[in-house]
């Protein structure tokens, strides 16, 4: 019981210290020059959205429904499975980042990010024109169903009869689970959590932190981070009911390392629901 007590406390302080998250903030922080600069090779990046892009384009996944753990304020980590899927779920804890992608979703101008730079990239990724993107921002319009409220250390983080009876085909999160939960026992736990949420011999597309132990989640908002490594992401996975079929790692440079937040490396997993 103390255990369960001590759990429960460490999740609420995390809850506390995202009262104070500033989307746009977060934004700037991760989401522009350098972290974001799609003339460079060897920025984050563009880095993520081809690990997502081939880990989508392998032929071994499919389905109808997608749903996206912790969305936050951000969409790139769609634009590649927005034509794979048909149907397409957002989700994120705090209603700010669910009022921020619907203002994209309806298309109102008041984004606060330009996602097109972003849009462009994954087109020349998929070998059409850059100037097709705005077909590619319809089609991600278009396929995006919801925008719910989630919460991973819940052992069922959605409402109950969100998703169908058989659950999600592939499930999507980027950059969520280390930097909600108090410790790896609880990233571990909320593995388990959304693994729930997939169909058995669905796919898992994990992007993450490694080596990180806060972050600004704007200007003076300090969230703390579990560090990860790259053994305890293999073990977590495996010890939450999925096969790792790929682990790639991207080590950030100097110049990448910004002040926002102290990441050594990024880690992208694609696995599958035992
Ligand atoms: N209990 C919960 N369940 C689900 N979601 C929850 C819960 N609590 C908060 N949330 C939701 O999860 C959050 C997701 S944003 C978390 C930010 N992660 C750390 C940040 C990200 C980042 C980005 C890019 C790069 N890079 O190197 O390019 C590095 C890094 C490392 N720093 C936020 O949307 C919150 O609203």
């Amino acid at each position: 019981m103390m255990e369960e007590k001590g759990e429960k406390n460490g999740v609420a302080a995390m809850a506390a210290c995202y009262q104070k998250f500033d989307p746009v903030a977060y934004l700037q922080y991760n989401y522009t020059p350098p972290r974001a600069d799609f003339t460079r090779k060897d920025s984050i990046v563009p880095w993520k959205l081809a690990c997502l892009h081939r880990a989508l384009n392998e032929g071994d996944v499919s389905g109808e429904l997608l749903v996206d753990i912790g969305s936050g304020p951000t969409l790139y980590q769609l634009m590649s499975g927005c034509e794979v899927f048909n149907k397409v779920i957002l989700t994120d804890f705090l209603e700010v980042n669910r009022q921020e992608l619907r203002r994209w979703l309806q298309d109102e101008g008041k984004c606060s990010l330009d996602w097109t730079p972003y849009l462009e990239h994954v087109c020349k990724l998929e070998g059409r024109r850059p100037s097709a993107w705005p077909e590619k921002a319809a089609k991600l319009r278009q396929v995006i169903v919801d925008i719910l409220p989630i919460d991973v250390h819940c052992s069922q983080p959605l409402a109950p009869d969100t998703l169908p009876s058989a659950g999600a085909d592939c499930l999507v999160s980027c950059f969520c689970l280390e930097s909600v939960s108090p410790d790896l026992p609880a990233f571990t736990r909320a593995l388990g959590n959304i693994q729930k949420l997939l169909r058995p011999g669905g796919h898992l597309l994990l992007i993450g932190a490694l080596g990180e132990s806060y972050y600004f989640g704007g200007p003076g908002v300090r969230i703390p981070v579990v560090p990860l490594n790259e053994a305890q992401v293999c073990t977590s996975l495996k010890e939450s009911g999925y096969t790792l079929i790929r682990l790639e790692v991207y080590t950030l440079s100097q110049d990448m390392r910004v002040g926002v937040d102290d990441v050594t490396g990024v880690f992208f997993a694609k696995a599958k629901r035992d």
